[in-house]
């Protein structure tokens, strides 16, 4: 495995006033790979993301990515927060939205290239939302939407891509049409992070996963870490469902 491309995090901390949201995490993730972080509710999963891409202080701790701190390199990351944090007021097409994705390859306050534009066509075109390009964003459903910011991200042309929640409250056809996306940018050696709170079906999907519960439970492949042991640790004693079987 190409380790040498991969993101580690050392001794990541997070505290937000009196909360602990992370504890001393330690792992690595892989290019090439499908990595789903998961754990319930607070765990600390979005605070993960956001701490490794800077958008969050840390107490403690260093993200690096290639040797070097991955802060200094987000123009190597494409990031989709979770559908919350987005404003869904904001008077923008589709077009538009997945033009930003191109910013800063074209720059702020300057033209986007024929390049840039092919670039978001196509990105559209791979979600199936050509059709809706004219449409503001306030207007689709919340499946359609998610498929817009997909499609941004996918604009980046990135090495690395954080999805925060992509999968909350859509059907089951956005879900398979993401998903399928998902396997293609780790075919082609990205790293793919997928924050995921949903222990069901879906989570056969992932090649390794990152169980959290404040500290680090477990990482590494699925298997390793869908042990009853590390769920009943991350889930503190709650009966918890994965793939159908009780942990
Ligand atoms: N901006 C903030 N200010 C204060 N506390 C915060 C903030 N963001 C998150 N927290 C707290 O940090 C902890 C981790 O939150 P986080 O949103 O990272 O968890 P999560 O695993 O993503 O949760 P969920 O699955 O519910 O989205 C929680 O206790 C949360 O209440």
């Amino acid at each position: 495995m190409n380790s040498s491309a991969a993101i580690t995090v050392s001794h990541l901390g997070v505290n937000y006033r009196n909360v602990q949201a992370l504890e001393d995490v330690n792992f690595i993730a892989h290019p090439g790979k499908l990595t789903g972080i998961i754990g319930p509710n607070g765990a600390g999963k979005s605070t993960l993301v956001k701490a490794m891409l800077g958008l969050t202080p840390v107490n403690s701790g260093i993200v690096l990515y290639k040797g070097k701190p991955l802060i200094e390199q987000l123009s190597q990351v494409a990031y989709v927060p979770q559908r919350s944090q987005i404003d869904w007021t904001y008077p923008a097409t589709v077009s538009d939205v997945v033009l930003m994705g191109r910013v800063r390859k074209a720059g702020w306050f300057r033209r986007f290239s024929n390049v840039s534009r092919q670039v978001a066509a196509a990105a559209l075109e791979r979600v199936g939302m050509s059709e809706y390009k004219n449409r503001s964003i306030g207007q689709l459903s919340g499946g359609q939407q998610q498929r817009v910011f997909i499609a941004r991200a996918l604009a980046e042309e990135a090495e690395i891509f954080c999805f925060d929640e992509p999968l909350a409250g859509i059907d089951k056809k956005t879900e398979a049409v993401i998903f399928d996306i998902f396997h293609e940018l780790a075919d082609a050696g990205k790293i793919v992070l997928v924050v995921n709170h949903d222990l069901g079906e879906a989570i056969t999907h992932f090649d390794d996963l990152i169980l959290l519960n404040t500290e680090l439970i477990a990482s590494g492949s699925r298997a390793s870490v869908l042990q009853p042991e590390n769920m009943s640790r991350a889930y503190r004693g709650q009966v918890v469902f994965f793939n159908g079987e009780a942990a």
